[in-house]
């Protein structure tokens, strides 16, 4: 399983990066916006990620027609090889897909929340794809459940004749909101989990592991004054 982290935060992607442990980094327009991003920076600011971050680093398109997002996509993976292009699942999104993956553009085909969804995302030629966990929680389904579908209809085929060079689709668990919805994406095998830095850093922790440390530093400390 891999690990992108699920911000636009420079600070925090440079963190993470320094800890080895992030294949990649999603974006999405709330993100954005979250860091006071502004409209004429956003390549620049997308470009910055990408020199950071040695993998893949997804960008959203908010146009809503298939051409718009074509040319939209299209500027985006000029920006730098590891681009990969937002595009949400709807028709529009599944037919500028298509055409995307004909230019040899991968796309992350987001706010995937069903089966059908997904396995068109896939038929399109979408390299990876996005269903949210958290969003099913907030409307009290079960968001881990709906994941684990997809992941299992995806695993059921080979879509590799849809996508760019061939490449295998990914699923990537977005809107994860703690440390047992990524130990869940794992049982499940989702290739990828997308997670905010908060629970990155969750992630890392354990209270035995606390224990653990204090018990040896205080065994340490008596062998130094023995
Ligand atoms: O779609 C992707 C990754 O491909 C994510 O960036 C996705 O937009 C985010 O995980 C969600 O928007 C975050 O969701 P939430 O926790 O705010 O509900």
């Amino acid at each position: 399983m891999k690990f992108f982290l699920d911000t636009a935060d420079l600070n925090e992607i440079e963190e993470a990066a320094s800890w080895g442990a992030i294949a990649g980094v999603t974006t999405n327009p709330t993100l954005y916006s979250r860091i006071g991003g502004k409209l004429s920076d956003f390549h620049n600011h997308i470009k910055r990620i990408c020199d950071i971050v040695d993998g893949p680093v997804s960008a959203e398109s908010v146009a809503m027609t298939r051409d718009e997002i074509v040319r939209d996509g299209l500027q985006l993976a000029e920006i730098a090889d590891n681009v990969v292009v937002k595009v949400p699942t709807m028709v529009e999104g599944l037919a500028a897909t298509k055409e995307l993956a004909k230019h040899g553009v991968p796309v992350n085909m987001t706010l995937c929340f069903s089966v059908p969804q997904a396995v068109l995302a896939a038929r399109a030629g979408a390299r990876y794809i996005s269903p949210f966990i958290g969003r099913f929680d907030d409307i009290s389904e079960d968001g881990l459940e709906q994941v684990a579908n997809i992941v299992t209809a995806i695993n059921n085929y080979d879509f590799t004749s849809s996508t760019v060079n061939g490449e295998q689709v990914e699923i990537i668990a977005a809107s994860v909101r703690s440390a047992n919805h990524v130990t869940q994406c794992a049982l499940m095998g989702a290739d990828i989990a997308t997670v905010p830095f908060g629970v990155l850093k969750k992630m890392v922790q354990h209270p035995l592991t606390d224990r653990g440390l204090d018990s040896f530093m205080k065994d340490w400390e008596k062998v130094q004054n023995a």
